[in-house]
């Protein structure tokens, strides 16, 4: 399988405390890797660093191919971002949002109107176009931030909490969005705190004060920890 995230001994320390503990994984071409911890465990902090937008203090990192010290531009062209406290501009309208970052991301003017169709289209928000985002339900923005973040079609998306706040079912539907991109090869990395969310990916790791102490796919983390499901496994690790 091709690797197209691999972290070696990632070390990232703010002042004398260590918020990412020598971290080593990969991650896989079109995977969900599901990134796991309790509050201030180090997943934002470490999500930040593979996005290019912060140093480690120490260790190898290299997303879609790239060096994130060296080539960190090219790392962020080759990505997509979303989390819940960054997303969409509230009181900008949806089309003036997809617009927006259509050209941050540098898509061609021609493209970018049958793409905005498309868009509007699939998530049926035709009729909401010139909403401001303000208005609209959570789960909908939701909807959106994610289509935006991977509107230039990268290699890799990272999702940082991308459903918090919202109900199983809304919380459903957006995992068919994020089944749609892995199966067009989009490689999905996805921090939860919801563990039904876990059982979704296909890979998880999950990480206790700045380490990383387990990493599997669920079936066979449950085995490992002998749990009937995610929120057991994540219990006996997460202390
Ligand atoms: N800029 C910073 N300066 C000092 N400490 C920081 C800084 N950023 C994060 N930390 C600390 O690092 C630890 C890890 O934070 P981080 O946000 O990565 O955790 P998290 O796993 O993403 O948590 P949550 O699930 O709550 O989002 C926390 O103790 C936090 O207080």
């Amino acid at each position: 399988m091709e690797k197209i995230i691999t972290v070696q001994n990632l070390v990232k320390k703010f002042g004398s405390f260590t918020a990412n503990d020598n971290l080593s994984f990969d991650v896989y071409k079109g995977e969900i890797f599901g990134f796991l911890g309790a509050n201030g465990a180090g997943k934002t902090t470490a999500i930040r660093i593979l996005c290019g937008l912060s140093s480690p203090t120490s260790g190898n990192v290299k997303v879609a191919g790239f060096d994130i010290y060296r080539e960190t531009e090219k790392v962020k062209k080759n990505i997509g971002y979303m989390s819940q406290k960054f997303s969409l501009y509230e009181d900008l309208t949806v089309a003036e949002n997809i617009r927006l970052y259509a050209g941050i991301y540098g898509i061609p003017p021609k493209k970018r109107k049958e793409k905005m169709a498309e868009l509007l289209k699939k998530l049926e928000m035709e009729n909401a176009r010139n909403k401001l985002i303000a208005g609209l339900p959570l789960g909908w923005k939701q909807k959106l931030a994610f289509s935006v973040a991977i509107f230039h079609e990268p290699k890799i998306v990272f999702l940082d909490e991308p459903t918090g706040g919202v109900d199983p079912v809304t919380r459903r539907k957006f995992w068919d969005l994020i089944y749609e991109a892995a199966s067009n090869g989009i490689t999905v990395f996805v921090t939860t705190h919801y563990m039904d969310e876990a059982e979704y990916c296909d890979r998880v790791s999950i990480m206790d004060a700045g380490k990383i102490e387990a990493l599997d796919t669920p079936a066979k983390l449950k085995e490992r920890y002998n749990a009937k499901n995610m929120d057991e496994v994540f219990i006996k690790i997460a202390r």
